[in-house]
């Protein structure tokens, strides 16, 4: 697995890994790392990486036949492109094709490409698939991003109140949020169908601006005591990360040949004192 490092002109920097086009590291420039690593991640060839931002790409979860969360994050992607962009942004631009050994398990020819820029206080990573066969195929996707935190217990998730979402942990369905932010005290792993544009994770020091353009859902998962369970997650970790995911789940998507979609999330920092 080959990583890349990225260094805006301001200072920000991010550490990518060939396999999954995964983001693994994120800086903002002057600030500190901002994304969740297991420190018992395995980083071997063909695993997925806990933490960092996995992309999960054709299957979420279990939805279907597909190893879990499918096989982008999984697959050694091509780095296509990097440098520094406008004002200074450090860019890098990865694709994954089909393949014989992906279309042994889904028989699509398609192009997926993630973008990842840095610059400042933010990080942006814009994916987009393009249907390159000739016959309509369906999918479903996530940037599964593992946000750091300080103290789980010192956390809340603003900008759901209002939805609907389905509870994976009870299996119960049209559930509706009705408080005005989400506090994580256990195992918590939802679905909120037609995410907003805009989510905050406050945090004492710190607070995180989630942006969404194109995704349908949200996916909010902390692990809580289940993480004894997750053999790559190190003891106590689910204590310092949250994943909230930009996600299109609920309403598969399906592209014709010749179509594609593009979406977008990026995290941005604001300090408690701005
Ligand atoms: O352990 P993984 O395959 O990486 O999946 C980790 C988690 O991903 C998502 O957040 C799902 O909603 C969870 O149900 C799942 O447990």
């Amino acid at each position: 697995m080959n990583f890349l490092s990225l260094l805006s002109q301001d200072g920000a920097s991010a550490k990518i890994a060939s396999q999954g086009a995964h983001v693994c590291s994120w800086i903002p420039a002057g600030g500190s790392e901002q994304l969740f690593m297991s420190k018992s991640s395995a980083f071997q060839d063909g695993v997925a990486i806990r933490g960092g931002v996995p992309v999960v790409f054709p299957q979420f979860s279990n939805q279907g036949t597909l190893p879990k969360h499918g096989f982008a994050r999984t697959s050694e992607w091509k780095l296509l492109q990097t440098g520094l962009a406008e004002h200074g942004a450090a860019v890098a631009v990865y694709e994954l094709r089909e393949n014989i050994a992906r279309l042994t398990i889904w028989p699509h020819v398609f192009r997926a490409q993630l973008r990842i820029s840095i610059l400042g206080n933010a990080l942006q990573m814009a994916l987009e698939v393009e249907n390159t066969g000739d016959t309509n195929f369906s999918f479903t996707t996530a940037l599964h991003t593992y946000l750091a935190v300080e103290d789980i217990a010192n956390v809340s998730l603003h900008g759901l109140q209002g939805l609907h979402y389905r509870d994976t942990v009870s299996g119960a369905d049209h559930c509706l949020e009705a408080d005005p932010f989400l506090r994580i005290s256990g195992e918590t792993d939802r679905i909120y169908g037609y995410a907003p544009a805009q989510l905050e994770l406050h945090q004492p020091h710190q607070r995180t601006i989630i942006r969404n353009n194109g995704f349908a859902d949200a996916v909010v998962w902390n692990p809580g005591a289940g993480a004894a369970k997750i053999n790559d997650m190190h003891a106590g970790g689910e204590q310092h990360m949250l994943c909230v995911e930009a996600a299109t789940i609920l309403r598969p998507l399906s592209l014709a040949p010749g179509e594609s979609w593009g979406a977008s999330q990026t995290l941005e920092i604001v300090s408690a004192l701005d």
